[in-house]
């Protein structure tokens, strides 16, 4: 991994809401960029294929112009195919092996662990670049979601050595907890893009790996 990745996987994790308009999805994470967040995860459950791809070039298209990164959810060839810096894949998601020798060792490799060891150790094996362990806290955006306990960020890092990003329910009352508890990353939805200010509350997730305190509310 360059150093420029190993960078960005510290910080807020900008995901993408479900939208199907592709001026509003690249005005919102124009936002978040300018708030100063790094690192982008296309996911949109909704959109059909063609629109996914256009959303996703274009998120591309302003990541590369702030030097952010841009992860694809779900779909390898899509983050193929656009150039993207990586994918993220979850249990349904396809093979990781397959995933992690089509990437190469210059895209990045994400994998849901959910709340399980035994899975960050197979993305371990299989050369993840970083794990996600959630849902930490409840999530309006994905109920359903198993929960994952705050001290398995901690257990991860220290056995793995691996990169956490903590999803699920995160706010930016509740990040400071996750941080303390090992969290290299915020990966954050909701309390980013239903806030008045995304810019300032992307700003202020960032204060969080920064200064310990956020920068403004
Ligand atoms: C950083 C991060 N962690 C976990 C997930 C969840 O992935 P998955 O379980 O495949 O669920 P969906 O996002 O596809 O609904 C994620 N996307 N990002
Ligand atoms: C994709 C995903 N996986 C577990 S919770 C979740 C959704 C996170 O969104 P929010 O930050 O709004 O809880
Ligand atoms: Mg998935």
């Amino acid at each position: 991994m360059s150093a420029v990745h190993r960078e960005a996987l510290r910080g807020l994790y900008t995901i993408t809401p479900d939208d199907m308009l592709l001026p509003r999805l690249s005005a919102m994470v124009s936002m978040a960029l300018r708030g100063g967040c790094r690192l982008i995860q296309y996911r949109n459950k909704v959109a059909p294929a063609p629109l996914q791809r256009a959303q996703a070039a274009d998120l591309l298209r302003l990541c590369r112009a702030v030097g952010a990164l841009l992860i694809v959810n779900d779909d390898l060839h899509l983050a193929l195919e656009i150039g993207a810096d990586g994918v993220h894949l979850g249990d349904d998601d396809g093979d990781l092996v397959a995933a992690r020798k089509a990437l190469g060792r210059e895209r990045l490799l994400g994998v849901s662990c959910y709340s399980s060891l035994d899975r960050v150790e197979t993305a371990a094996r299989v050369g993840a670049d970083y794990v996600g362990i959630g849902s930490v806290y409840a999530s309006a955006t994905k109920p359903q979601a198993v929960r994952a306990s705050l001290d398995l960020l901690g257990e991860v890092r220290r056995r793995f050595g691996l990169p956490v990003a903590a999803i699920g329910g995160i706010t930016l009352d509740n990040a400071p907890e996750a941080i303390a508890a090992g969290a290299d990353m915020v990966a954050v939805i909701g309390d980013l893009f239903d806030a008045m200010d995304i810019s300032a509350r992307a700003e202020a997730f960032q204060g969080l790996f920064n200064h310990g305190m956020p920068v403004s509310p």
